[in-house]
């Protein structure tokens, strides 16, 4: 089966009991190649559960997941990121006591040699620690880090260091960028700077993000699905998910367009 023009990533049926309860119900996703798709819902519907269901954190008590047409139901979270699903955004991956360029280049590297077998990977040639070197001055560039990429992750900026941690994404080269709420703590400003770093250097990915912000994802995202119980209530552009009555009642008056 080819992907092209298809979903790039699918859910089907997806479903996780936690004993008698039902956190994620039968929950359909077709997000397209290129797609900036979020996920929103009110407190406990369901969305940081089907967020881990897709990174592979936890395993699906029913349904499937497809990346590109391939089955990865069964992939532990780091196959998924050799499959090129790439993981949200976490400040603990930054290293601290590492230069801008180390923290990209053990991201980038750690990528490639997901994908070798160990003995490939003890014996790595130069070709390949070459490709981990193009790999990470192009993610360099593609962020504007290079004039900082030999000062540590620990004296940069706050903006430098959220470049940082979209680079270490970035790095892995994935198809898919899942996001679970990439801008909790930060005030307006620095809220506003990430959605612009987004736009900039996300605009040609796929992405899934898992936001509380209703402000933000209705600036970024193509569709917006909405979960309530674990449910799907409704998919649609932001206008429709705005005037949709079944959204609003979910959120029980909570956002008012
Ligand atoms: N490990 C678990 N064991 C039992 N119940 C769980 C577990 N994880 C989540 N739940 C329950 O599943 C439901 C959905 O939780 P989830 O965190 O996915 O919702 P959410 O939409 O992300 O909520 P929030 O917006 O509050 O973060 C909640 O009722 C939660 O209590």
């Amino acid at each position: 089966m080819t992907d092209r023009g298809g979903p790039i990533l699918r859910t089907t049926g997806l479903t996780k009991r936690f004993g008698e309860f039902t956190a994620v119900d039968g929950v359909d996703l077709a997000v397209d190649r290129g797609e900036f798709r979020s996920i929103i819902g009110p407190n406990g519907a369901g969305k940081t559960t089907l967020f881990n269901l897709i990174s592979g954190a936890m395993t699906p008590t029913e349904g499937t997941i497809t990346l590109s047409g391939r089955d990865i139901t069964a992939l532990s979270p780091a196959e998924r990121v050799a499959a090129n699903l790439a993981r949200s955004f976490q400040l603990t991956t930054v290293f601290n006591g590492l230069s801008v360029r180390e923290n990209v280049r053990l991201a980038a590297q750690a990528e490639r040699f997901e994908t070798l077998s160990t003995a490939r990977r003890l014996f790595a040639d130069s070709g390949e620690l070459e490709g981990v070197d193009r790999r990470t001055d192009a993610v360099l560039d593609e962020l504007g880090l290079r004039s900082v990429a030999d000062a540590r992750a620990s004296d940069l900026s706050y903006g430098d260091r959220r470049r940082l941690e979209v680079g270490l994404v970035l790095a892995t080269d994935p198809d898919v960028v899942l996001l679970d709420e990439p801008t909790a703590g930060m005030s307006g400003d620095e809220t506003d700077a990430t959605i612009e770093l987004f736009e900039d250097v996300l605009a040609d990915r796929t992405v899934l993000l898992v936001e509380h912000n209703v402000d933000l994802v209705m600036r970024v995202s193509d569709r917006i699905t909405t979960l309530n119980g674990g449910r799907e209530v409704a998919t649609g552009t932001p206008a429709e998910i705005a005037a949709d009555d079944r959204v609003r009642e979910a959120y029980l008056g909570g956002y008012t367009a």
